[in-house]
């Protein structure tokens, strides 16, 4: 968390550049490196998407080399959404802090939290799923508790709750219903959201601004993957968005 409010106030910038690589093994190696050292400038932090390296043969070893070209002040969040019984984790847990070097991860709370304590290290964040930016989230977490709220809902108090008790735990929460933004806002006021589902998914930035950042102006970690990877100018683009981003972070302050 230190170490993302440090970058965030050094780069002012609320971005977090994804890295979905794809094409073929000489091309990503080298498209990589490029959106890496372009947008480096302007990343609040980095986002590699593990399937996106775990589906091609020399993946681990990709990540690896990804995660050691980031400079060492921008955090990497290995979005692994992991999830699994205590001892299983643990295992994912290493993977993502001790192989790859990852800060963060993101974790399917599903399994309880067993699944996401594993995950809470000293200097190290996890970034809970509760209202994810696809389509079809809707049946499963826009079902009602019988306490009230929907299970997104639940999932937001939960994770605040360990926060509180644990710390260092964020959520994820999509840019594509800002409506729901603004209620796991509600329920989860100072913790961290990362936020995906800006460019490719059509998320409206302003409105995800208006109704997830907190009254100091932070705790939203804008996400966006494709739009940059498909840039022809990686750098143009992350700077244009993190002027957005600031543009409405001082009307909304
Ligand atoms: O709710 C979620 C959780 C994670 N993602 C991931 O974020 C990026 C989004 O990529 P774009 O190209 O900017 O659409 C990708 O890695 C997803 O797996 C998400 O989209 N929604």
């Amino acid at each position: 968390m230190e170490k993302l409010i440090q970058r965030i106030q050094k780069a002012n910038s609320l971005l977090c550049v994804g890295l979905d690589p794809v094409g073929d093994d000489a091309y990503v190696a080298r498209r990589l490196a490029e959106v890496v050292d372009q947008t480096s400038e302007f990343a609040a932090a980095f986002k590699p998407n593990l399937a996106f390296f775990l589906s091609r043969e020399n993946g681990v070893q990709l990540l690896k080399e990804t995660v050691q070209r980031i400079p060492k002040d921008i955090p990497v969040i290995l979005d692994g959404k992991f999830g699994d019984i205590a001892s299983t984790a643990e295992h994912y847990a290493r993977f993502a802090y001790d192989v790859v070097g990852a800060d963060a991860v993101t974790v399917n709370p599903y399994m309880g939290d067993d699944a996401v304590r594993p995950f809470v290290r000293e200097g190290k964040m996890v970034f809970v799923l509760s209202k994810t930016s696809n389509k079809s989230q809707y049946s499963m977490q826009n079902m009602a508790l019988t306490r009230g709220g929907s299970l997104a809902h639940g999932v937001a108090t939960v994770a605040c709750r360990l926060d509180a008790e644990i710390g260092g735990i964020g959520l994820v929460v999509g840019a594509t219903y800002p409506g729901a933004l603004a209620d796991v806002r509600a329920i989860c006021p100072e913790q961290w959201f990362l936020v995906p589902g800006v460019g490719a998914q059509g998320g409206d930035l302003a409105a995800t601004l208006r109704a997830g950042l907190r009254p100091d102006g932070a705790g939203l970690l804008i996400n966006t993957s494709r739009a940059l990877w498909q840039a022809e100018d990686a750098a143009a683009t992350a700077r244009e968005l993190v002027a957005q981003i600031n543009e409405l972070r001082a009307v909304e302050a």
